[in-house]
């Protein structure tokens, strides 16, 4: 409910009153920050609009081009990377990017105002939801520039989540909502798409630290760590096994509504290393999709980790670093954490052909 916090915030606080309202809190900022976050806004404004029109405006299907990742582009992928750029280049706020769909940084173009900050993204998260009509999202994360005006060079994004000064996300669901957080809590504005305007509906949202509900990509499992197998197993045992009491499992394969879901009833969420093709130990990336939804779940109480170690303290060696990534509420990502530094306490799994410690591999923490 917003307002609760503060009696200057209510249902009509726009995110432009919102952030104007936090500026207050750090009076000698210069404001380009609430700026840049404007301009992700609008793109994202954008992408909502295009995602709403689906096959009226031939925007559904495959772009026909593989990207950085080797994976399919979609169109509307092209189409939410170009709007990103054109919103947030001429602002004079950023010396760099980082997309998703670009192999390199993206450098602002000449004549166009240097800035300070950096901003990696995901234009379009979950885009293979996009065909089925299934919620998909925008993800941004915003670094400072080691050298404010001037063209960001690719090391310069080679930093760790900690250094995040904002982060968030936007989902197009039935409704669709701008997710931000500047370090100071996490806040949720609903896009009212008749006044095209973001109003703040959940301040400073929470994440319960407990949970019985876990969501992760099962077809998966021959190739996890010992660790997950046993978590997932035991959610599965129910209230007869370890954990006496019964788990749901949801998966929407689209990181941003899985989030969202976390941010409103609490659960967690695994992608978890695994031995699936050894070049990519894990799914997501690390600077556009762990980075910044581990800042927002981190600010709302929540914890998020690669298996092993906290996620915002990973140095990325590569743009487009993949990571293992489990967050979500406080005590069962402990748990987590707990059991991939003991893995071979469970006896079911020292046998375990891939991992056990008579196994074929021991993979390396
Ligand atoms: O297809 P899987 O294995 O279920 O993976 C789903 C994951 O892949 C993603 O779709 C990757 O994101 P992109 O669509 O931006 O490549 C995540 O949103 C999601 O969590
Ligand atoms: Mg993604
Ligand atoms: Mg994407």
């Amino acid at each position: 409910m917003a307002g609760k916090e503060n009696p200057m915030l209510t249902e009509r606080t726009t995110l432009t009153q919102f952030l104007i309202e936090e500026r207050r809190r750090h009076p000698t900022s210069s404001g380009e920050l609430n700026a840049l976050i404007h301009d992700v806004a609008l793109a994202c404004k954008a992408i909502s609009k295009r995602i709403a029109s689906g096959a009226l405006t031939g925007l559904i299907g495959k772009a026909g081009a593989v990207n950085v990742q080797g994976e399919q582009q979609q169109k509307l992928d092209v189409v939410a990377n170009d709007i990103f750029l054109a919103a947030t280049e001429w602002g004079g706020h950023l010396a760099g990017m980082v997309s998703e769909e670009l192999d390199e940084p993206y450098p602002i173009p000449h004549g166009y105002p240097l800035g300070k900050y950096l901003l990696a993204f995901d234009p379009l998260d979950g885009s293979s939801n996009i065909d089925v009509n299934l919620s998909v999202g925008s993800i941004f994360s915003i670094l400072r520039a080691p050298e404010p005006g001037a063209a960001a060079q690719l090391e310069d994004f080679l930093q760790p989540g900690t250094e995040q000064v904002a982060a968030g996300y936007a989902i197009y669901g039935p409704a669709t909502v701008l997710v931000v957080t500047v370090g100071t809590g996490v806040h949720a504005f609903t896009l009212d798409s008749e006044l095209g305007e973001f109003f703040l509906t959940r301040e400073n949202i929470t994440i319960p630290p407990t949970t019985t509900e876990y969501a992760v990509n099962s077809s998966n499992r021959r190739f996890w760590e010992p660790a997950v197998l046993r978590y997932v197993d035991e959610c599965l045992d129910g209230a007869s096994g370890p954990r006496e009491k019964d788990f749901n499992m949801r998966w929407v394969a689209s990181l941003v509504a899985d989030t969202h879901r976390l941010l409103t009833r609490g659960g967690v969420f695994l992608y978890p290393r695994d031995l699936k093709d050894p070049a990519k130990p894990g799914r997501l990336r690390l600077l556009y999709e762990a980075n910044p939804v581990a800042m927002i779940i981190e600010q709302a109480g929540g914890a998020a980790i690669t298996g092993r170690d906290r996620v915002l303290d990973v140095v990325p060696t590569h743009l487009h670093e993949r990571i293992g990534f489990i967050f979500g509420s406080y005590e069962e990502v402990e748990r987590i954490e707990r059991y991939h530094n003991e893995p071979e306490e469970d006896p079911a799994l020292l046998d375990h052909p891939l991992y056990g410690l008579r196994g074929l591999y021991r993979i390396p923490s």
